[in-house]
């Protein structure tokens, strides 16, 4: 085979609940991700001519956020497909073009999706028949979200999420996300949530899987899970980004069952009704704007009431930022990482 294509879904977070420290750096988790119809494309094949020859991995991304997006061996893609190839013992070589659709620093695993469909592809450019098994633990050295990558569907990730067990889910969910300019970095929102639980005074909770969210999924019910959304990094993302705050607000106040930051943001998800409550959402969030320096909200005044008095200020239009907002469906049927 000369060249093979493999498709990979976003993931959001339907629950993250983040416990202590650990000694190597990581926090242990309990993680349900869940994989929602925003996809990129990896394509492996045969060295051409895309670039230095000397490279045995190299990598072009195409799309508009191609060029936030490295395109040399920090490109998570390459670093799968190197350590596929160093498991196998052997220098193989390959050329990888990435087209990208997933937000780029958005918390929705988009490098970690590329780094499984690369090791996807690359199994089978290479001939290498390596089990989904031997995959996932290649995955688990590249990132903690790389293995749900490869899994797909509605999965609770322990440990530092790598651990996955599916879920039952039964239904479709109806997502509506508002995509932020520029993207937050994950060490960063896992600081600021340390940073700010001693500052509070809060300990480190054991994380544990809410039940509600489990029931919820089972039983494909878009309300009850709507109210069961949790992500404890929130706090730390709305810190370090003040204005999503805003836009999560204006997501509920326009009918969304339930509104969160996805993983480390900046990317804000909100659960519809339907498909068709989806789109009216979506118009809706498009229509509207935020204030890029939306102040924090104080005591005495809801975010809204910030908002309403800057636009009594007579602030600016160039103050304003429209959200660039998209809808998807998940689970995603299927596995995760899969050639086209
Ligand atoms: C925020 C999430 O996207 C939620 O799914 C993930 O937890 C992040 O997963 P990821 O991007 O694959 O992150 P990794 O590449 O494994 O780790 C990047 C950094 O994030 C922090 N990190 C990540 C995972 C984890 N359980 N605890 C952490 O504290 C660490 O500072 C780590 O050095
Ligand atoms: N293939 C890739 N696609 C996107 N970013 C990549 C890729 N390879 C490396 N990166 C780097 O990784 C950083 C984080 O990218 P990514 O889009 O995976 O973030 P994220 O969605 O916030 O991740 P997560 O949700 O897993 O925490 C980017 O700023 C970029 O520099």
């Amino acid at each position: 085979m000369s060249a093979i294509t493999v498709r990979v879904p976003a993931k959001v977070n339907l629950q993250l609940a983040v416990g202590p420290l650990r000694e190597d750096g990581y926090h242990d988790l309990v993680n349900v991700f869940h994989a929602v119809s925003l996809f990129d494309d990896v394509t492996a094949a045969e060295p051409g001519d895309l670039g230095d020859p000397g490279r045995p991995i190299k990598v072009k991304v195409r799309g508009e956020s191609a060029a936030e997006v490295p395109a040399d061996d920090g490109n998570l893609a390459v670093r799968a497909a190197q350590a596929l190839a160093r498991s196998a013992g052997r220098s193989y070589r390959a050329d990888l073009v990435i087209d990208k659709a997933i937000p780029v620093a958005g918390g929705m695993a988009g490098g970690s999706a590329d780094a499984a469909a690369a090791l996807v592809a690359c199994n089978e450019l290479w001939g290498l028949g390596l089990p989904v098994e031997d995959l996932m633990e290649i995955a688990a050295d590249i990132g903690s979200d790389v293995p749900f990558a490869l899994l797909g569907g509605t999965a609770v990730g322990t440990g530092r999420g790598e651990r996955l067990t599916p879920l039952e889910s039964s239904g479709v969910f109806h997502w509506v996300f508002a995509l932020a300019d520029g993207g937050l970095s994950t060490p960063r929102v896992y600081g600021e949530c340390d940073r700010l639980r001693e500052a509070r005074g809060i300990g480190a909770p054991q994380p544990t899987v809410s039940e509600s969210l489990l029931a919820a999924l089972r039983e494909g019910d878009a309300k009850e899970l709507g109210r069961a959304l949790c992500n404890d990094l929130q706090p730390a993302a709305l810190s370090l980004r003040p204005s999503l705050a805003r836009t999560l607000e204006v997501g509920l106040e326009l009918g969304a069952l339930g509104a969160i930051v996805s993983g480390s943001g900046p990317t804000c998800a909100f659960l519809a009704e339907s498909q068709a409550h989806a789109a009216d959402l979506a118009a809706a969030l498009a229509n509207d704007t935020v204030f890029e320096k939306d102040p924090a909200p104080t005591k005495d005044s809801a975010p809204s009431e910030d908002a309403r008095l800057l636009r009594d200020a007579g602030l600016s239009e160039d103050a304003r930022l429209s959200r660039s907002v998209v809808t998807a469906f998940g689970p995603v049927p299927g596995a995760g990482a899969v050639p086209n």
